[in-house]
């Protein structure tokens, strides 16, 4: 049974997909509430309150997805996330209509003093020429990041009557062109611009976007909107442009720190503000939690999840046809790890024909997660492979190749460290399913999977008989055996299978036999 904390407050109606799973427990209550012991908890949902830092990773060991109702994963740290193993995943456009339609209700209201009327209605006075607004008509909007947000305010925008133009530099030309937008320099949104609203991440590059330098660039009597992330205004820099009279007003519904607290700009009667209630609509608050709860299930019944943040996203289409390579890519992780039981600095993967056509950095991890199963300490899946390898000091290759030994497709593996290098090579075969077709530069056939052992030995004749005579002492049953061998009284090697794993006893006497090199025990799901 999965255990599933939903922290924050998050719509219930929307946690149905979970709720109504009889494999999951799910808790909706604060992360300290003690609803359920941390250490036990597999999936954690927020909103934008609980701070995912690496300090509650920590204290989560059983984690393995945290899922945030909503875009912004600004409060995750996603980097600790990764290298713990632990997937992300978001709703990214469960609130979009929501947050354009606020943005655009708060630069109507901006530019009405629809706020500042209200209340001075509200304590009894009537004075209406103190709230003397400007049209929307006719007036230019400057956007800076149109994605999903900025695109949809842009059309409610050209409804209005207004122009709009765009600085975002992952735009291209043809995109702006069908949204019916001028694609500008930053530069000159901010020369042009009547109003401007952000609706970019906070990212490092966009942190303190708008600030002294850049403000000073704006038109005398700009109005400026942040309803995407405190921050990429310079909140300092805003107060004084207003102060000074250069901007006229601002609307905001998220800071740097929320709640802000005692800070200069809510002083300011010019600016406007919101508790961060961009998402907050009946309809973006069910749309989110419904969003992420599906993709918590799906990940826990291993179905593909849409929006990952740290995992490649596909469809079921396509994950559908990479789930058979990338059950052979672990395994043969695995294999590769157990046969070359040795330090290993680099691993290179090379994929042939319809597995060539997949998503094959999302094999390698896969491999890579099989290679270090047994290796180190730490859980490794396809989120921190890379990360991993790269802390260890293994250079991970990645080639395509248009040979594919007469096979549909292969997956080769080489792993080489201290002057020595072992290459297993596997291939899927549609309705028979996946097989190790070489290993080490032997030609083999065997189906990865169960209680294998590999045998290095010498091709001499009785060595074959010896093995099956000590199994068969102890009552060992080989369920299949494959032989291999590069020439007559050469190197060779044998790959057995067995219901069961074998004892230390069984595995000590085989070692000491004649003309063995190297046993090997590899356990495959
Ligand atoms: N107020 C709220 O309640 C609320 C709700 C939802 C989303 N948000 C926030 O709104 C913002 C936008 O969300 P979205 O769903 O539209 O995201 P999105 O990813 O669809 O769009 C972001 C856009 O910003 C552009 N961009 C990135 N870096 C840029 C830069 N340096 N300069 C200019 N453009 C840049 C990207 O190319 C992209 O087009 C996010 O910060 C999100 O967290 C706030
Ligand atoms: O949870 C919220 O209400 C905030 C959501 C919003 O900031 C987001 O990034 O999706």
């Amino acid at each position: 049974m999965f255990q599933v904390l939903a922290a924050d407050s998050i719509k219930e109606q929307g946690l149905q997909p979970l709720l109504e799973w009889k494999q999951a427990q799910v808790y909706s209550g604060g992360i300290d509430s003690g609803l359920v012991s941390l250490e036990k908890v597999d999936a954690l949902l927020v909103r934008s309150a609980t701070k995912v830092t690496a300090e509650l990773l920590d204290s989560m060991p059983s984690l393995k997805i945290v899922g945030r109702a909503g875009v912004g994963v600004d409060n995750i740290d996603i980097t600790a996330a990764t290298k713990r193993g632990i997937v992300v995943v978001n709703a990214p456009d469960g609130n979009t209509i929501s947050t354009a339609e606020h943005t655009f209700a708060m630069m109507a209201a901006l530019m009405r003093n629809i706020p500042q009327a209200h209340a001075n209605v509200k304590s009894g006075q009537w004075n209406r020429n103190q709230f003397i607004g400007n049209e929307l008509y006719g007036k230019m909007l400057g956007i800076v990041g149109l994605g999903r947000i900025g695109s949809e305010l842009a059309k409610r925008a050209k409804a209005f009557g207004m122009s709009v133009k765009v600085y975002d530099p992952f735009l291209t030309t043809e995109r702006a062109e069908v949204l019916g937008v001028q694609l500008s320099t930053f530069d000159n949104v901010l020369q042009e611009a009547d109003i401007i609203s952000v609706h970019t991440p906070l990212t490092k590059e966009t942190n303190g976007l708008l600030n002294e330098r850049t403000l000073s660039k704006t038109k005398k009597g700009v109005y400026l909107l942040n309803c995407a992330r405190g921050g990429i205004i310079d909140e300092m820099a805003l107060a004084h442009f207003i102060e000074i009279g250069h901007v006229a007003g601002a609307a905001l519904d998220v800071f740097k720190v929320e709640p802000p607290g005692d800070h200069p700009l809510l002083s300011l009667d010019s600016v406007i503000v919101t508790p961060h209630l961009g998402a907050s609509t009946r309809e973006a608050q069910l749309n989110v939690a419904t969003q992420v709860a599906t993709e918590i299930r799906s990940f826990f019944e291993n179905k593909p999840v849409a929006n990952s943040i740290n995992l490649p996203a596909m469809s079921k289409d396509i994950y559908e046809k990479i789930q058979p390579f990338h059950q052979l890519a672990k395994q043969m992780g695995k294999i590769v790890s157990e046969c070359h039981n040795k330090g290993v600095n680099e691993l290179t993967a090379t994929y042939s024909g319809t597995a060539a056509e997949l998503e094959t950095s999302y094999l390698t991890k896969a491999l890579l997660a099989g290679f270090f199963e047994n290796r180190i300490e730490v859980k490794v899946n396809e989120v921190n492979a890379i990360h991993i390898a790269k802390e260890r000091g293994i250079m991970v290759g990645e080639k395509v190749t248009g040979n594919s030994f007469g096979y549909a497709n292969t997956v080769t593996v080489t792993a080489s460290g201290d002057g020595e290098a072992f290459t297993a090579r596997g291939t899927y075969i549609d309705h028979y399913g996946p097989r190790i077709v070489s290993l080490d530069g032997f030609n083999i056939d065997f189906h990865p999977s169960g209680n294998l052992l590999y045998i290095q030995h010498m091709d001499r004749p009785g060595v074959i008989g010896n093995v099956g005579r000590i199994l068969g002492d102890h009552d060992v049953n080989i369920a299949t055996m494959q032989v291999g061998r590069k020439e007559a009284g050469g190197e060779a090697i044998m790959v057995l299978s067995f219901d069961k794993p074998l004892s230390d006893e069984m595995l000590t006497k085989l070692e000491s036999l004649q003309d063995i090199v190297t046993i090997n025990t590899i356990t495959l799901s």
